[in-house]
């Protein structure tokens, strides 16, 4: 059995390897699938299972050289009043998306998916995260650091983001990326862990 994570994301990356420290012998590898992330339509539950899901599979289709591969895929999205907030587009739009966020709490969802190429085990974790109110200069700022380009939502809880969490009532590993606790269940629902 190999495990892969299909994934780019070194955050990702860095928890998994966390969730491998309580294991023996606990290895990786990377492999970085393609695949198209246009919205459906669907509730936003739907949709980040359904990114799961494909990176998943389409990180599936690049294992032929691995022996039994077991790979992980994961998405995360911030949903603000039914809302879907991707990763900014472009300054202004992380500008539009922190001044929407600022004062209110959001929904982070992230969904991980385990497939060893015939069975597919999943689960959608939601967190809610409620941020302080931010001023322009705050905001300004913030971009500035680079941080927000990369990040569903437009910021992350795990660096320079956390300044503007008030509070959060979920899963803290969820928004960071990928969810401890059920990743571990997974994992073990198949046997690898
Ligand atoms: C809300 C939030 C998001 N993020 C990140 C997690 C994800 O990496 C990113 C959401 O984009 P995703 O499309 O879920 O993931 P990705 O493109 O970074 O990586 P890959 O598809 O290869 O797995 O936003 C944080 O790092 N901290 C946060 O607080």
């Amino acid at each position: 059995m190999t495990l892969v994570l299909a994934s780019g994301s070194p955050r990702r990356q860095q928890i998994l390897t966390e969730i491998g420290q309580l294991q023996r012998d606990f290895e990786f590898e990377i492999v970085t699938p393609d695949i198209d992330e246009t919205y459906q339509g669907e509730a936003a539950a739907d949709f980040v299972l359904r990114l799961a899901k494909e990176k998943a599979q389409a990180g599936f289709a690049l294992c032929h050289h691995l022996e039994a591969p077991r790979v992980i895929g994961s998405d995360t999205i911030v949903v603000l009043d039914g809302k879907i907030l991707g990763k900014p587009v472009d300054k202004a739009d992380a500008v539009k998306t922190l001044q929407a966020l600022s004062g209110q709490t959001h929904q982070v969802m992230t969904a991980v998916a385990i497939t060893n190429g015939s069975e597919t085990v999943s689960k959608v974790v939601s967190t809610a995260v409620t941020f302080c109110q931010l001023n322009m200069e705050d905001i300004l700022a913030y971009i500035e650091t680079q941080e927000p380009m990369d990040k569903a939502g437009a910021y992350g809880i795990q660096a320079i983001g956390g300044s503007f969490v008030a509070s959060i009532n979920g899963s803290y590993s969820a928004v960071v990326g990928l969810p401890m606790v059920e990743t571990r269940q997974l994992l073990q629902a198949m046997s690898v862990i």
